[in-house]
């Protein structure tokens, strides 16, 4: 499975696996990962300099005084044998890995606290899983200083938060993460996410002795796929599901179109809509079947409820029919507040749920914004509740009632944009009417709504909600054929 170890996790692993191995052999192995990660990020940095890799470039390695330090040494050996001017500044004056600091200089490297004000490869061995969050003084002050045309982080961007992906004080911003063995949390949530570039997975043989169940389970293409209904010769447009969309209002009509153009580009075959923009809704989207409330609409597999409703007694009412009936739910935004109001309406609830807060709505939920531990924030909720919860962020996580969490590793900031809630929480309604059950359709909606906002904002582009549900086809598209289904693409 594909997922985020903690590190006690991985400690545990390392732990039984070491004493199976002559000493040092897990670092070297690391080191030889790193190494050549290194060379081929060099050699793409350069080539367009007529530069020749390795050789000739000039790396600055900052040393912490532990294994991560060893581990950034060790590599930086191996760069300094093929050529790179390689300058090491331990940050905690002379605790730093002796026998790595030793490789370093045996192969022409130089320890110094002085390094020049510029390289190509900045290499962060500052903190690996044995760090607490923040930076020594003499780090932060580095990091201010030197330029370097690219930072590689050795296993996590030292500062940040392992296991939670929070970054609650200083903390270095890589370009690219090296990891051994197993992602870490930190790669895939919180703010940590963003700081860890791109992460590329060096194995070190510890697979065979994790726990098999990961902290955070990571989505991927192939997930989806194995989940998708397929719609088969028998399927009609009813047993594909119908998806009911009772969402916006007279205020609000664009909430309406996006939610139902979110639900159009899912996998059912039919979207009714309940609610006072049906005209608006009926103009842009002659597919869609109309009707003033959710009473008077026929039978749905699966209701989503709340964007742009507002708080009076309809939208109350709405709310209330959706979670009386015994269709699986989505309920988003003004249903959010409402449900914060009379907690008693989902209470008495018996179908799936669920919830897909922003901040601002989780805190009216719970009682407090969502923690540093965002994970944990999103699974309190769920448990409390008793419902699956999509807490958005530009790292969303899903949490289901059990404790599990998932890490979507599609979004982006870009998708920080008004509407762009409404088109998810569309597409997820269809994803529940199909008949995927809540957890797995709010993981497939999140990963394809990111994949989606990739694809709109392709180039730098600037995107709209309605670019990212235009673009929902073909990034459903892409991960069904099994073609550029690499996350975030
Ligand atoms: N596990 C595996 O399978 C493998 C692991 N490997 C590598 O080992 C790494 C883990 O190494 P590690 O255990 O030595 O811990 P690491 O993170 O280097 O530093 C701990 C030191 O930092 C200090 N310190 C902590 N926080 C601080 C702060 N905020 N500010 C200042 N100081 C702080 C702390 O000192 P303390 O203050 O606690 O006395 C302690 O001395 C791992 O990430 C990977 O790179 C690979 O080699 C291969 C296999
Ligand atoms: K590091």
């Amino acid at each position: 499975m594909n997922g985020a170890w903690s590190s006690a996790a991985v400690r545990r692993a390392e732990a039984e696996l070491m004493p199976q191995l002559p000493p040092g052999t897990l670092m070297q192995r690391a080191a030889a990962g790193l190494a050549a990660a290194c060379a081929r990020m060099l050699k793409t940095l350069r080539s367009d300099q007529g530069g020749q890799g390795v050789y000739g470039s000039t790396v600055i390695v900052l040393a912490g005084p532990g294994d991560n330090g060893g581990d950034a040494l060790y590599a930086a050996a191996r760069l300094a044998r093929r050529g790179a001017r390689v300058f090491a500044v331990p940050v905690m004056r002379s605790r730093v890995h002796p026998l790595a600091a030793a490789a370093l200089t045996q192969a022409g490297g130089r320890l110094t606290s002085e390094p020049p004000p510029s390289c190509d490869l900045l290499l962060d061995g500052i903190l690996g899983i044995g760090g607490r969050p923040g930076l020594p003084d003499r780090a932060v002050e580095l990091l201010g200083r030197i330029k370097s045309r690219i930072t590689v982080a050795v296993d996590v961007p030292s500062g940040v938060d392992v296991d939670t992906g929070s970054v609650p004080a200083s903390a270095v911003a890589a370009d690219h993460t090296v990891t051994f063995g197993v992602r870490k949390p930190c790669h895939v949530l919180g703010a940590a996410a963003l700081l860890s570039g791109r992460v590329h997975l060096v194995d070190i043989g510890l697979s065979g002795h994790l726990d098999p169940h990961p902290m955070v389970r990571i989505a991927e293409a192939g997930d989806l796929v194995e989940w998708w209904h397929t719609p088969g010769p028998d399927d009609d447009k009813y047993t594909r599901g119908v998806a009911g969309i009772a969402a916006g209002s007279a205020k609000y009509p664009g909430a309406a179109v996006l939610a139902v153009s979110g639900a159009l580009a899912g996998p059912t075959g039919y979207v009714r809509y309940a609610g006072s923009a049906a005209d608006q809704v009926r103009r842009r989207y002659a597919e869609a079947v109309c009707t003033d409330t959710v009473k008077e609409a026929g039978r749905v597999q699966a209701w989503l409820v709340g964007p742009g409703i507002g708080a009076d007694e309809s939208a109350l009412s709405a709310v209330r029919d959706v979670l009386a009936g015994a269709a699986p739910a989505v309920i988003d935004a003004d249903a959010l507040t409402l449900i914060g109001e009379y907690p008693s309406i989902l209470a008495g609830c018996e179908a799936p749920v669920v919830l897909t807060p922003h901040d601002r709505e989780f805190e009216r939920l719970y009682g407090s914004a969502p923690s540093l531990d965002r994970a944990g924030s999103a699974a309190a909720l769920a448990k409390r509740l008793n419902c699956t919860v999509l807490l958005k962020g530009h790292h969303t996580v899903v949490a289901d009632a059990d404790g599990t969490v998932w890490a979507n590793p599609t979004g982006r900031p870009a998708l920080a944009t008004a509407g762009s809630g409404d088109v998810l929480a569309g597409l997820l309604t269809s994803l529940m009417a199909s008949g995927m059950d809540g957890v797995r359709a709010a993981v497939a909606a999140a990963y394809l709504h990111g994949k989606a906002g990739g694809i709109a904002s392709a180039g730098h582009r600037t995107i709209t909600s309605t670019d990212v549900a235009r673009a929902l086809p073909l990034a459903i598209g892409q991960v069904l054929s099994g073609g550029a289904g690499q996350a975030g693409s």
